[in-house]
């Protein structure tokens, strides 16, 4: 496992994280055990708004909080003076609890319920991400009748594939995200935006995919978004305030992942944008970006403590967990690879090649094959890195596992910013079938067809 952060191998040969021995975390709060290294998501943050202050560009680093969303993180992303990228009524009502600002809050995703469209109204959000014309019809017929002014972004699709798994990848035409721009769709919905007293367009959106590496990606997108930004002056007298160029940025799980500095993104994206303005005679847009996985993905640690073993003679050695997809399913779903250490071992030489199971009841619960480990017995701790993107965000409960704890730890210190679930949790929205009394009676007619 690469040691990111302020990861490092203390004097008793433990892994610690924030200057916290991990073994104690496991003692307090039980494993599996998302940890996260506050100072790595500080620096980040930092990284990120440098590179734009450096490039002398107005600009907004937007968190994308489906990467890891709770109201510390949420709490955290305001103190960061970061904004806030939200895709669901979930998570726009975890920014609420947390008390972010709304102001600093962008609206996305391909399918929000006229319910959700109503929140982000009533709670006077930054801007919508409009994503097809279901939704804008909804939303202008919407702050017609609550008489409510909302900005909103276009999200487009540029027809950039970013060399991602294809799961992952948004930007080429043939997407369910956003207008595309062959077809004139995204001219037409302009057109609408720009007739209606309420709406006010403020900008455009583009997110190619994400875990991109390459920062071509980028400036291929922001060059395509300008083929249109050059028709839409042209024929609409339409030049955007804002350009959103979305999130997606690498990080490292392992060692054949090779991410560019942060600001290499940044500076590609923001002179190709300049470069194009300036072609165009048009001011320089405020540039926007949403990184989720950048900021919090290698922040991440998952602890594990090691249960069975399985030797299968001259073939492979199984070692199970105490979580696995429930708690990572990247890896079914992806095919994505973790790297890991024995966390109580880690100054160890490593001298068997294992395979790490989980404990599902799933043969694709495997969380990393071939892994080179000290020898591990039942009770070690095994940390995995880089959890912190799209891990908690995507754990479920599969088996009827519980969801685990989350800490954050900084300097020393830990606190717990999420407990761990109980089996409480797990039927706390149940009904007893024998003993919830009489089932409702269904109104209307039954038709046979
Ligand atoms: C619109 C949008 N913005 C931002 C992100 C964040 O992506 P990432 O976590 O890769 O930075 C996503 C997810 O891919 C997204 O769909
Ligand atoms: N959940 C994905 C990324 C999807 C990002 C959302 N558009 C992952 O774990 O990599």
């Amino acid at each position: 496992m690469g040691l990111y952060g302020t990861s490092c191998i203390n004097r008793e040969g433990h892994l610690s994280i924030g200057g916290v021995d991990v073994t104690t975390l496991a003692d307090k709060y039980g494993t599996p055990l998302y940890i996260y290294d506050v100072k790595d998501i500080r620096n980040r943050a930092e990284e990120f708004k440098q590179a734009f202050e450096n490039k002398k560009v107005n600009y907004q680093v937007a968190y994308a909080s489906k990467a890891f969303s709770c109201i510390a993180m949420i709490e955290l992303a305001d103190e960061l003076g970061l904004s806030l990228d939200v895709c669901s009524g979930g998570e726009l009502y975890t920014a609420l609890q947390a008390g972010f600002p709304m102001e600093r809050v962008h609206f996305h995703g391909n399918n929000k319920t006229p319910d959700e469209l109503e929140m982000a109204l009533k709670e006077k959000i930054g801007c919508i991400v409009v994503d097809n014309f279901t939704e804008l019809s909804w939303l202008m017929a919407m702050t017609e009748s609550m008489k409510t002014e909302m900005n909103v972004l276009i999200r487009i699709t540029p027809g950039v594939e970013a060399h991602t798994h294809e799961y992952i990848s948004t930007g080429q035409e043939d997407s369910k995200f956003g207008f595309d721009l062959n077809s004139g769709q995204a001219k037409k919905a302009i057109k609408m935006i720009m007739g209606h007293s309420y709406l006010r367009l403020q900008g455009v959106h583009s997110h190619i995919g994400s875990q991109i590496f390459r920062a071509e990606g980028f400036e291929e997108a922001v060059k395509e978004i300008y083929l249109s930004l050059a028709q839409w002056q042209q024929e609409l007298g339409y030049y955007p305030e804002v350009l959103n160029v979305g999130g997606g940025f690498g990080i490292r799980y392992g060692e054949n992942d090779a991410p560019l500095p942060l600001h290499e993104y940044i500076d590609r994206m923001v002179e190709a944008a300049e470069k194009e303005s300036a072609k165009l005679n048009m001011p320089l847009p405020e540039m926007w970006i949403e990184p989720g996985r950048a900021l919090v993905g290698e922040a991440g640690t998952t602890l594990y403590r090691i249960g069975s073993r399985k030797d299968i003679p001259d073939l492979r050695t199984y070692l199970s967990v105490d979580g696995g997809m429930t708690d990572n399913i990247r890896p079914a779903l992806y095919q994505a690879e973790y790297e890991a250490i024995v966390a109580n071992k880690a100054a160890e030489e490593k001298t068997e090649l294992v395979s790490i199971a989980g404990k599902c009841c799933e043969s694709g619960d495997m969380l990393i094959w071939d892994l080179s480990l000290p020898p591990a017995v039942q009770g070690d701790l095994l940390a995995v890195s880089s959890t912190g993107a799209y891990g908690y965000s995507m754990a479920n409960n599969y088996n009827r596992i519980l969801r685990p704890a989350v800490v954050f730890v900084e300097d020393g210190e830990h606190r717990c910013v999420i407990e761990r679930e109980t089996f409480k949790d797990l039927v706390r929205h149940e009904r007893s079938y024998r003993n919830s009394g009489s089932p409702e009676k269904a109104s209307g007619s039954v038709k046979q067809i």
